[in-house]
Order: C-alpha cells, then sequence, then structure tokens
C-alpha cells in the first residue's frame, strides 16, 4: 500500500475455508483486483478443487504451514466451530504485519482467542448476509455487495487493523459497521438466529401432516428458507450463542401470546398489523433489494426459445440496464416476465423498443 492512499491491495491472500462467504470475499477481492495471489486452505479437497475449478482461488492448501507467512491478509471463514481449532492452528505461521479476520456469526470469543494466542491486527468481523445454499459453487462477489458487515473490536484491536479491516469492507462494495462483540452477539439472536429456530418450528408443524406440505405456498417458503441451511453448521451457530438466544427466545414468546390475545380484539390486531407492515416494509434489506414498481416492465413472450436472450440483447445494445429478471408466468402459448430497469425514463424506451421487435409490454405500478 503506498503511503496515504485510500485503497490497499494485497499481495498475498490466504482464505481458511472456501465456502460460501469464503469464497465470495475471494471473489470480491479478485473482480475488484485487491489480490494478486489468493491461497485457499479447507480440509475439503473436493472444495479446494472446485475452488480452482471455478478460478476463485489460484492455490489450493490442505494445511497450515510456512506458507502463510507470505500472506498478507488472512479470513478465517470456516463454520464457528472450527475457528478457535483453526486460530491456533494458523497463529504461529502468521506474520505480524499481516491483516486477520473472520466472518464467524457468533463474535465473543474469538477476538480473546487470537490475543491469547499473541496475534496482532485481528479484527473480527460479520458480514450480514448469505444464504442457505454453502459450498464455493454457490459464492459470489454480489452476495456481499451492499452487506452490512459488523465489526467488532476489542480495546486491545490496533486501530491501525480496525481503519484497514473498514477500507477493505469498504472496497468490497458492502458498508462496515462497529460495534462490541457482545451487543453483537445479542442483536444476532433475534435478528437470525431466532429467525432460524422459527423456521424449524413452522416446518416440524407442517411436518406432522402431508396435506400441509401440499398446501404450503410461497408464505410458507419464505418464512422458512433459512431452515434448508446446514443443519450441522445452523446448529453449532446456534448453541454457541444460546445465552443471548434464550433471552430471544422468550421475548418471541410473549409476542405470540399477545398476537394470540389480539384475535379477540381486532382493532388490537390491526395495529400489530399495521406496525408489522411498516416495519417490514421499511428494512433497509428489503428497500435496497426492491426495485420501486414504476421501474417494472412486463413483457408478454410467445413460446420460442431464447425469449429472454433476446429480450437482454436487445435492451443490451441500448444500453439498458436490468436490474432484476422474474418470470411471471408460464402458459401453453407463452408467458410473461418482468423486468426491474434502472432508471425510470429507460420504462418508456425499453419499451418502445420491445414493440418494434413484435413484443408486447405494458408498464406496472
Ligand atoms: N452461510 C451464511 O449465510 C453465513 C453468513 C455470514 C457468515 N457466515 C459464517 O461464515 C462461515 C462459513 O460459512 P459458509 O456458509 O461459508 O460455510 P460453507 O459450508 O459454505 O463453507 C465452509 C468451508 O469450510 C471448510 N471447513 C470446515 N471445517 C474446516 C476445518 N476444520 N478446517 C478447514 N476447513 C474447514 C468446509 O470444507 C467448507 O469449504 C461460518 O463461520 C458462518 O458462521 C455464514
Ligand atoms: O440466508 C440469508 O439470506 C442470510 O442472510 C443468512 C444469515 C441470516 O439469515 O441472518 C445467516 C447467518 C449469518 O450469520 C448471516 C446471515
Amino acid at each position: 500500500m503506498s503511503a496515504g492512499s485510500t485503497t490497499e491491495t494485497f499481495g498475498t491472500v490466504a482464505v481458511a475455508g472456501v465456502g460460501l462467504i469464503g469464497g465470495s470475499v475471494a471473489l470480491g477481492l479478485r473482480d475488484r483486483l485487491l489480490a494478486r495471489h489468493i491461497v485457499g486452505l479447507d480440509a475439503s479437497a473436493q472444495a479446494l478443487e472446485e475452488a480452482l475449478a471455478l478460478g476463485v482461488i489460484d492455490e489450493a492448501r490442505t494445511s497450515p504451514g510456512e506458507w502463510l507467512s507470505a500472506a498478507d491478509l488472512v479470513v478465517l471463514a470456516v463454520p464457528v466451530k472450527a475457528l478457535s481449532p483453526m486460530a491456533r492452528s494458523l497463529a504461529p505461521f502468521l506474520s505480524n504485519a499481516a491483516l486477520i479476520t473472520d466472518v464467524g456469526s457468533v463474535k465473543t470469543g474469538i477476538a480473546v482467542e487470537f490475543e491469547a494466542l499473541g496475534v496482532r491486527n485481528f479484527v473480527p468481523g460479520h458480514p450480514m448476509t448469505g444464504s442457505e445454499r454453502g459450498g464455493v459453487a454457490n459464492a459470489s462477489a454480489g452476495l456481499l455487495e451492499n452487506a452490512v458487515w459488523v465489526l467488532t473490536p476489542t480495546e486491545r484491536t490496533p486501530l491501525t487493523a480496525l481503519a484497514r479491516m473498514r477500507r477493505l469492507i469498504e472496497q468490497l462494495g458492502a458498508a462496515p459497521v462497529v460495534m462490541p462483540p457482545d451487543a453483537h452477539d445479542k442483536l444476532v439472536a433475534t435478528i437470525s438466529h431466532l429467525p432460524y429456530l422459527a423456521s424449524l418450528a413452522l416446518t416440524h408443524m407442517v411436518a406432522r401432516d402431508e396435506r400441509l406440505s401440499l398446501l404450503a405456498a410461497g408464505g410458507f417458503r419464505d418464512l422458512t428458507r433459512v431452515a434448508s441451511g446446514d443443519p450441522r453448521m445452523s446448529r453449532d451457530m446456534v448453541v454457541e450463542n444460546k445465552a443471548a438466544l434464550r433471552e430471544a427466545l422468550q421475548s418471541f414468546s410473549r409476542q405470540l401470546e399477545h398476537l394470540a390475545e389480539t384475535l379477540d380484539d381486532p382493532d388490537e390486531l390491526l395495529a400489530a398489523a399495521s406496525e408489522g407492515k411498516r416495519t417490514r416494509d421499511n428494512l433497509p434489506v428489503v428497500k435496497r433489494s426492491l426495485l420501486p414498481p414504476k421501474h417494472d416492465l412486463v413483457v408478454a413472450v410467445p413460446d420460442k426459445p431464447n425469449q429472454i436472450g433476446a429480450i437482454t440483447r436487445i435492451l443490451g445494445e441500448a444500453s439498458i440496464n436490468i436490474k432484476d429478471i422474474e418470470v411471471l408466468a408460464i402458459r401453453e402459448h407463452g408467458g410473461a416476465i418482468r423486468l426491474g430497469l434502472e432508471e425510470a425514463s429507460d420504462v418508456d424506451r425499453a419499451a418502445a423498443l420491445l414493440r418494434e421487435e413484435g413484443y408486447t409490454t405494458r408498464h406496472r405500478g
């Protein structure tokens, strides 16, 4: 890094745990030209092979060793239970100048572990993004874009390391948020670990009667998506945070009891429903991921090959950026797709171009 520069590029980066999150960090570093050489360290030969084949890493390692002393950025992205053992096995080889971080979902503990090992420049982190589908095959740089990425330094974390980490997160297109580890664990108990347990409770109710599975539609699917995550990894994550999670579960039970009471008080239930809608609609993650309806264009597509390819080519040639695409309906003689466009003015231009080519379009919203 040149003195005073705002970007830092890393020579060698080691990613320990080349799965969904480790792979996404590696791809983010690659896409933004922030790393010259990326080494993947993983217990699974298959994960390493896949990561090499996908171009996520340049070199594969199955165990720590002297090679790690060349790394100037080390990212621990193994399951939470494996973080401390991984810290202990890496520590003897780490360079004093290297920036070290992790992405684990629970934060009390890991900083203390590194501090006890005498490792400098460790900044604990947790990107608030992810998927129920693990593994490097599902990794993408886009997963980290616009995500809130929590950093939980302790009073012993060097400020220079914290500043470097903040900058790295910004360079990856995410937003750093700093807070103490115990505050983080309390918050994620409610915002991440409780929803996971709630999704299990809901799926267990359905498992009792196969007619329920048959009737499950989008609402049930959306509420239970995280139940499809890796069971062992998810179990370890919630167990690691059990004290905070127990408190969150008690609050949740009180909420359910209150809602049960409001069934006899429609005005109270309406107030609860309105508050729920307000909160949900204003979640930053929802607002970030939804385009205003006025930027939507619905296109009727005939049942012919390569219709999506043809439409994206027409818009691409006119430099109209498609931010989102959704298949709305598939019928025997054709279907409809919704295009989410970047600018409101793009909708008129896109509609005109597509009509010229014989497509039927309608604005939505
Ligand atoms: N999945 C998410 O949505 C999400 C989001 C944010 C943070 N995280 C955190 O990121 C970390 C990784 O999660 P993921 O979803 O990428 O998991 P993943 O299963 O996709 O990847 C984990 C990788 O670690 C490897 N691994 C497991 N144990 C190992 C060990 N002892 N030594 C070396 N390699 C080992 C696995 O082979 C795998 O390649 C976890 O700590 C998790 O809490 C996950
Ligand atoms: O699956 C997703 O979309 C996620 O964001 C995964 C999720 C979460 O639901 O909170 C799960 C655990 C991680 O520690 C962070 C994020």
